[in-house]
Formats: C-alpha cells, sequence, structure tokens
C-alpha cells in the first residue's frame, strides 16, 4: 500500500467516526398520565464505543434504555437501528442484533445455566469463551448460582449472540467489586471487538474506567455530556456536582 500523500486536487479519503448503531432523536418516554420522565434526549451508540448513562435515581436512565429497546413505546421523538427509524417492538429489535439486559437479569431461576443460554439462543461454547467460570454450572439450576454468576449468565447469554449493540441496567447490582471489574471488563472487550454498547451503572467509577464517553442525565435531561478521559483525570467534573460519589 502507497504512503505517498494523495496528489493536489484528489480528495483525501474520509476516516471520521462510525455511522451510528442506534440513535435517537428528541425522544421522549413515561409511563401513562405522569407526562415523559425523560424528555428531548439525543443519542448516538457507535461500534466500538461504550457510553455510560449515569444520573441521580430517578433521573430516567432505566426508561431510556426501555424506550431505545422497544419495550416502551416513545411519546416523542424518534429511535434509528443503522440509520433507519424504528417502531419494531422488543423481540424485533433482539433479532436486529440488540441484546437487552435489564436490571433484573432475565436469568429464568428454575432452569439450569445450559438452558438459560438455550432460551437466549446463544452458543454454550461462545458463551463460555466470555465467562469460562461457567462452566462447571452448566447443569446447574441458576437459582442456586450466587448473584455474580447469574449476571455472568444474563450478560453471557447476551454477548454470545453477536449482536451490534448491547444496552445494559445496572450491570453491577449488588456485586462485590471484583465482580464488577470482571462483567464490565467483559463489556469493555466485547465493544473492543466492534459493539456499541450504552451502560446504566450505580459504580460511578467503574463505569468511568471502561467507558469512551458520559452522559449524565437529570430530571430526564441531558444534563453533561463528554469523553470520560475527561473525567477520569478531573472526577470533579461531575462527582460531587451530578453525581454522588460512589
Ligand atoms: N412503571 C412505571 N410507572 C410509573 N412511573 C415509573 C415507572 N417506572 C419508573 N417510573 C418513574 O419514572 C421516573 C424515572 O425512573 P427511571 O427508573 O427511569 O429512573 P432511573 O434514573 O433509572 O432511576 P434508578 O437509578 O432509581 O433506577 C421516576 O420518577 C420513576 O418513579
Amino acid at each position: 500500500m502507497s504512503t505517498n500523500p494523495p496528489a493536489p486536487g484528489v480528495p483525501r479519503p474520509r476516516t471520521g467516526p462510525a455511522a451510528p448503531v442506534l440513535s435517537a432523536r428528541g425522544l421522549s418516554a413515561g409511563y401513562g398520565e405522569g407526562g415523559p420522565v425523560v424528555r428531548g434526549l439525543d443519542l448516538d451508540l457507535r461500534p466500538g464505543e461504550v457510553v455510560t448513562l449515569l444520573g441521580p435515581n430517578g433521573a430516567g436512565k432505566t426508561t431510556t434504555l426501555l424506550a431505545l429497546s422497544g419495550a416502551l413505546s416513545p411519546s416523542g421523538g424518534t429511535v434509528s437501528w443503522n440509520g433507519r427509524v424504528t417502531t419494531a417492538p422488543l423481540h424485533q429489535r433482539a433479532r436486529a442484533g440488540l441484546a437487552f439486559v435489564p436490571e433484573d437479569r432475565s436469568v429464568i431461576m428454575d432452569l439450569t445455566v445450559r438452558e438459560n443460554l438455550r432460551l437466549g439462543r446463544a452458543d454454550t461454547g461462545v458463551a463460555l469463551e466470555t465467562f469460562p467460570e461457567l462452566a462447571g454450572h452448566l447443569d446447574r439450576r441458576a437459582g442456586l448460582l450466587s448473584g455474580g454468576q447469574q449476571q455472568m449468565v444474563a450478560l453471557a447469554r447476551a454477548l454470545a449472540r453477536r449482536p451490534a449493540a448491547l444496552l445494559a441496567d445496572e450491570l453491577s447490582l449488588g456485586l462485590a467489586p471484583q465482580l464488577v471489574e470482571r462483567l464490565l471488563g467483559a463489556v469493555r472487550a466485547a465493544a473492543d471487538g466492534g459493539l456499541a454498547v450504552l451502560l446504566v451503572e450505580q459504580h460511578v467509577r467503574s463505569a468511568l474506567a471502561v467507558a469512551d464517553r458520559v452522559i449524565v442525565l437529570r430530571h430526564g435531561q441531558v444534563a453533561w455530556s463528554g469523553p470520560a478521559a475527561g473525567v477520569r483525570a478531573d472526577p470533579d467534573l461531575l462527582l460531587g456536582a451530578y453525581l454522588p460519589l460512589a
């Protein structure tokens, strides 16, 4: 391949950021008569990047994920998948390559780990590549696993389908710091392989450690957004001002 610069007058090839997999424009969503709890949200999720959505309790983080996933119909604005506006329900978006790990993990406690993976149409071999520590538990009922192992099942099941985008709500809820690192490390590795990720996290510092970009929601609106590196270098930018120290 030539390394010479292009001749004068010949346009250079464009090497801008990859096109977003999932976008929102002016997205509003809420529940019943109460009016929208998320208002006018703009967001782009690109292949290979981890965006973390932070904000105090009740800010609208889960509602945002629900609206982006198709589990909740927006009351305004649009969601686009690969550049096309979509109103498809969750199961259709899942088939198109959107993975959603909700806060309750959606692991079926009465089924074995192997059955849980199969139910999510996940290839067991691929799931074990992500979390080899599940290998000895494949035939155990999920209800007998620790919270961290259950979360690994939920995440392995989502990632083993090789989705294009992942929405994950509070993966680390109630887990020990080492497990949080393990789970978020797996998410980072998947993003390095091209996955687009939107993470809602209570563990602000852990989320910042793996994120490329940060969006802070307050009262359903974007209060701050910017590169995670800037916040890692100067946590006071957000911590204390917008977020509790965690
Ligand atoms: N099913 C529901 N019906 C009615 N109101 C709801 C429902 N779910 C959430 N809300 C309300 O919507 C607002 C935003 O909630 P949401 O769960 O999106 O916030 P959050 O930022 O994820 O908060 P948390 O960190 O506490 O999970 C809150 O005021 C909440 O009480």
